[in-house]
């Protein structure tokens, strides 16, 4: 269904967070990439610092300095030091760097400068060599991985202006209902703020997709077609929502669930019973149902799963919580409750977290919704549950 997602393609590094990594990136050179200082100090012998301490402080002749984006600086001998600040390369002839606060200037008014040492370094201390971060041809970032911050700082430090990434899926949005307005618009009798395109664009965003036309149609046939040739365009995908039960506007299920290799049946689970598959200019069209919370619940259980194998995307993965009060639950269909999760004790560290059920069963209790982290994933075949049971949870 989202065949394009395995393919690659590339993008500028600064456009590449969020997306995943198609290709293992190996370092293409030893990081860092130059002997440099860790510190603002001196770059010295350790020979001839080894006997300084605070009461036998070692003087020695200050033959240049040396800054970050700036050459080595001159080459130091026996009882010399070049001053460095961090980030420049260390001046050959010095093995260690000492840290400015472990040195006092004696006169920085005269041209022979020198600089006493007051404590002993060894060799390679305040260093930072080649290879201490990655050995060119290391494995940095794995295929498959979800680019975050961290990720693209190890890229540019490697010098990649940009990385092959996982093509974004492509995907089209429309809600149905004559009854629904844009929020923020003046509502007639009868009409509601419409919810379901933006829950579903914004989870569908959260999952790696690019979300490429939302289109809001009413329950007119005519309405819904030209909705759906627009959501189609180029999308990989177009999700429908709504307009799928039984009634007598049921658009979606008027226009699609005849074509050719659709399907439309109730799945055993509650909320998000009704659902169809069908196909559209030969883009292939899932059809949620249209109460806000079984739209999202459908997405979550049923589609979410799906997006994310195809984008390579590691699954969202359950939990465990205890429940906080008795519930009941009909038999014949998976359940999936709204609850909010409350961390376990602070004394039971890596105890369970409590799952507290919010609301009603009622898939238009929208607005409560908001209050849930997790489903509670009650099977078919259970019906009663008690206070303090472990149950599966399944984040929001
Ligand atoms: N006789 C039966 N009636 C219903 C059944 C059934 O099995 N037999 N199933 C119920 C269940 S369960 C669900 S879920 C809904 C699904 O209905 P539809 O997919 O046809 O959805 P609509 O009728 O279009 O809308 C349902 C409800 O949700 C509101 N809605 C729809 N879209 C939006 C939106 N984008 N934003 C906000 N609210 C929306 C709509 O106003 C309705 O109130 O069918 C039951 N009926
Ligand atoms: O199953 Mo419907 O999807 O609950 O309200
Ligand atoms: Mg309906």
């Amino acid at each position: 269904m989202l065949q394009r997602a395995a393919q690659s393609t590339r993008l500028p590094l600064v456009a590449c967070a969020d997306s995943v990594l198609a290709r293992d990136l190996l370092a293409s050179a030893d990081l860092p990439l130059f002997v440099n200082s860790q510190m603002d100090g001196y770059a010295v012998r350790s020979s001839d610092v080894a006997g300084a301490g605070p009461d036998s402080p070692v003087r020695l002749r200050v033959v240049g300095s040396t800054h970050a984006g700036h050459g080595p600086g001159p080459e130091i001998d026996d009882d010399e030091a070049c001053k460095v600040m961090t980030g420049a390369p260390l001046p050959d002839g010095a093995d260690c760097v000492v840290p400015v606060e472990d040195t006092t200037v004696e006169d920085t008014t005269v041209e022979d400068t020198s600089v006493l040492v007051h404590a002993p370094r060894v060799a390679g201390e305040f260093v930072r060599r080649p290879g201490d971060d990655v050995r060119a041809g290391d494995l940095v970032i794995p295929a498959g991985t979800r680019l975050e911050a961290r990720h693209l700082a190890a890229a540019a430090s490697l010098g990649e202006s940009g990385l092959d990434v996982r093509p974004r899926p492509r995907v089209g949005v429309v809600a149905t209902g004559s009854e629904l307005v844009a929020p923020g618009r003046p509502l007639e009798p009868g009409q509601i703020w419409e919810s379901n395109s933006l829950t579903l664009g914004a989870a569908l965003r959260a999952c790696g997709c690019e979300v490429t036309a939302t289109v809001i149609s009413s329950d007119e046939r005519d309405d819904f077609t030209a909705a759906l040739d627009i959501a189609t365009g180029d999308a990989d995908l177009v999700v429908t929502v709504g307009a799928v039960s039984m009634g007598d506007a049921e658009v979606v299920r008027q226009v699609l669930a005849d074509r050719e290799g659709a399907r439309f049946a109730p799945v055993a689970m509650q909320p998000g019973g009704p659902q169809g598959l069908s196909s559209w200019r030969d883009t292939p069209v899932v059809c949620l149902p249209g109460n806000p919370v079984s739209a999202l619940v459908s997405f979550v259980v049923l589609l979410r799963p799906v997006i994310l194998e195809a984008v390579g995307r590691v699954p969202v993965q359950t939990g465990r919580a205890l429940l906080s009060r008795d519930v009941s639950s009909p038999a014949g269909k998976t359940q999936y409750l709204r609850a909010a999760l409350v961390p376990g004790s602070a004394g039971a560290m890596s105890g369970p977290p409590t799952a507290e059920p919010v609301s009603g069963p009622g898939s238009h209790l929208v607005a409560s919704m908001a209050r849930a982290d997790v489903l509670i994933e009650i099977p078919a075949d259970v019906t009663s549950l008690a206070a303090g049971d472990e149950v599966v949870v399944v984040p929001l």
